[in-house]
């Protein structure tokens, strides 16, 4: 059960207020954030990537990955969340997906204001999924310019209602959060990079500290035969991929992205991504070569395509 307390009301805990967090970065955590989702982790000087970890041909900044602003979601994760009346084992959370709009591509260094919201609860029986909303605004102009709403499932959390329907999300489009259905069809492209063992004790250095990516022990605890990789440092991967391959190496053409994790990935795994571009999204399934397994599936919504594709 999520709470002890019988009359544990679900909409008192989607009207509780989150505290506000603040971001500052610059080109360093930009660089090392892109280095933990594996650029030129296969090639040193890949043409693609190199922009994201250096001043390439005397650019003046280093560019952004678009996944990066997915970290501006963690401060209120991360620091254990608040929730009234209803109780949960952090041990056994898991990243369930993660939903991103990028209004415009990110400065390489800014400070940022963060408005954090409960959006959604879920009650699965087994599990309880909670939906959290993050809006971040740049301090000084107060533009706002990325959204992120990530979702996570609390097993052990369930069975606090009697509906399996969701409270709230009412303030969403109706498709959003669904996983995708993947094509039958040949993909348009296709890109397979291995992931360091070391990888998420790298990414970790971009904020999220959970022990269950770096502490065998802590591991075994939350069911898992060793550490596994963050799921956000999947979805870079991932997103990385749609990026080189479909928008011929420009993060400033993703919109949106879409993002469900489907199974657990092991740090030196090879994660292949797969890519069907219809229109301006382009649906995306990433898998496990060592086990040819579906990790994580979802879309990309694109701002254009260039003429040589
Ligand atoms: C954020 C900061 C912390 C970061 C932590 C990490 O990185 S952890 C590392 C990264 N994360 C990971 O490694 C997690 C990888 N993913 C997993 O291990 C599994 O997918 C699971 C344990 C999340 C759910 O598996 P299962 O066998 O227990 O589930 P099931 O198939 O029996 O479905 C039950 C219900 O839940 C629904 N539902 C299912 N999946 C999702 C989802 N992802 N999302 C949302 N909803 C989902 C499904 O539609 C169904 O609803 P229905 O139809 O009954 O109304």
């Amino acid at each position: 059960m999520a709470s002890s307390d019988s009359e544990f009301n679900p909409d008192l805990l989607l009207a509780h207020k989150l505290p506000e967090t603040r971001s500052t970065y610059n080109e360093r955590d930009v660089a090392i954030y892109a280095l933990g989702v594996g650029a030129c982790g296969q090639d040193a000087v890949d043409s693609d990537e190199l922009k994201f970890v250096y001043h390439e041909n005397g650019q003046e900044h280093v560019q952004v990955l678009p996944t990066f602003v997915s970290l501006f979601s963690l401060g209120s994760l991360t620091d254990g969340l608040d929730l009234p009346g209803f109780k949960y084992d952090p041990s056994l959370l898991l990243h369930g997906q993660q939903y991103i709009e990028v209004y415009r591509p990110l400065p390489s260094k800014a400070s940022l204001i963060n408005k954090v919201s409960l959006a959604g609860l879920q009650d699965k029986g087994k599990a309880a999924i909670l939906e959290i909303e993050t809006r971040s605004y740049e301090q000084g102009s107060g533009e706002l310019l990325c959204m992120n709403r990530t979702t996570v499932f609390l097993r052990g959390a369930g069975g606090f209602s009697n509906s399996s329907q969701p409270f709230s999300y009412k303030n969403y489009p109706s498709n959003q959060g669904l996983a995708v259905k993947i094509p039958q069809t040949q993909p348009s492209a296709v890109c397979e990079e291995r992931t360091q063992p070391s990888q998420a004790l790298l990414y970790r250095l971009s904020g999220d500290y959970n022990p269950l990516h770096s502490d065998p022990n802590v591991a075994k605890l939350a069911g898992f035969p060793r550490p596994i990789l963050h799921g956000l440092c999947t979805l870079g991967f991932a997103i990385k991929a749609v990026i080189k391959c479909i928008c011929k190496g420009d993060p400033s053409a993703v919109k949106t992205i879409s993002g469900r994790f489907l199974a657990t990935v092991f740090p030196g795994e090879t994660l292949i991504t797969e890519m069907w571009l219809q229109g301006l999204r382009v649906i995306y399934q990433t898998k496990v070569k060592e086990r040819n397994k579906a990790v994580l599936s979802g879309y990309v919504d694109i701002r254009g395509l260039s003429s040589s594709l």
